[in-house]
């Protein structure tokens, strides 16, 4: 469970990125965060895998309230969430095998287990042809794919996507959502926050709007 409880986020002196949000998103939800450029989004999704701290309020990640957390704590929140960034963050020295590998490393897998569990997530997502080539030589829509790879190879119990579908076209669209919904079917909670209306009005999934900062519509709120 996800929990937003009254948090306020201001950047340096300027105005709040975020004012008063308070949200709830159930284990196993899947849900589109939406709103203008500058609304909020990319600063939601930073507090829930503890890149920034609220100025206010509280961030509560499966019972713990993550602005507690000490620094050496924070590895450990990341380990329970997989993250989809607006330009994918691929290492371009390495390899998409290798890419997709970091997360299992850092979990300290052995090496045997991790080729196993790389290449079966890759053949997942129509990539295993691509496994020793560098990502820089991938198209946009098979970077994005080994950045989802990368976020999901160790089935985390939340998935946060920034803009994944930003540049793509329909197809490569089409294949992303469904990579996110197989993943919230195996069990995983999705927030995926995204200004592309048309992927979320076809997807039938909660939609919480924001507008400076404030949340101005939630198509499924939960009572307290
Ligand atoms: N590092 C930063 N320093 C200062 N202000 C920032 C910083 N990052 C974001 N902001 C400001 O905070 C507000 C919210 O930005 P945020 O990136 O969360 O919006 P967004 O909804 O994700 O936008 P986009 O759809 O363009 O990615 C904006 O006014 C933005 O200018």
């Amino acid at each position: 469970m996800i929990q937003l409880h009254n948090v306020s986020l201001a950047y340096q002196n300027d105005m709040a990125a975020l004012n008063n949000v308070s949200l709830k998103v159930p284990k196993g939800d899947f849900i589109f965060l939406t709103g203008q450029s500058g609304a909020g989004k990319s600063t939601l999704l930073k507090l829930l895998y503890g890149a920034l701290d609220p100025t206010q309020g509280q961030v509560v990640i499966d019972g713990q309230n993550i602005s507690r957390l000490s620094r050496s704590q924070i590895p450990h929140l990341r380990r329970k969430i997989g993250v989809v960034f607006q330009d994918f963050k691929l290492l371009p020295q390495r390899t998409v095998l290798e890419n997709v590998a970091v997360t299992l490393e850092v979990l300290g897998w052995g090496k045997k287990d991790i080729g196993k569990k790389v290449y079966h997530i890759l053949k997942q997502m129509g990539l295993e042809h691509k496994i020793n080539s560098n990502p820089l030589r991938l198209s946009g829509g098979e970077q994005q794919r080994v950045a989802l790879a990368r976020a999901l190879v160790n089935d985390p119990k939340i998935l946060l996507a920034d803009e994944p579908t930003g540049n793509l076209d329909e197809e490569n669209k089409e294949q992303i959502l469904s990579i996110f919904k197989e993943a919230n079917i195996r069990g995983t909670t999705v927030v995926v926050a995204t200004h592309d209306r048309r992927a979320i009005e076809n997807s039938h999934r909660r939609l919480v709007v924001l507008e400076k900062g404030r949340i101005v519509e939630d198509s499924n709120v939960i009572a307290e």
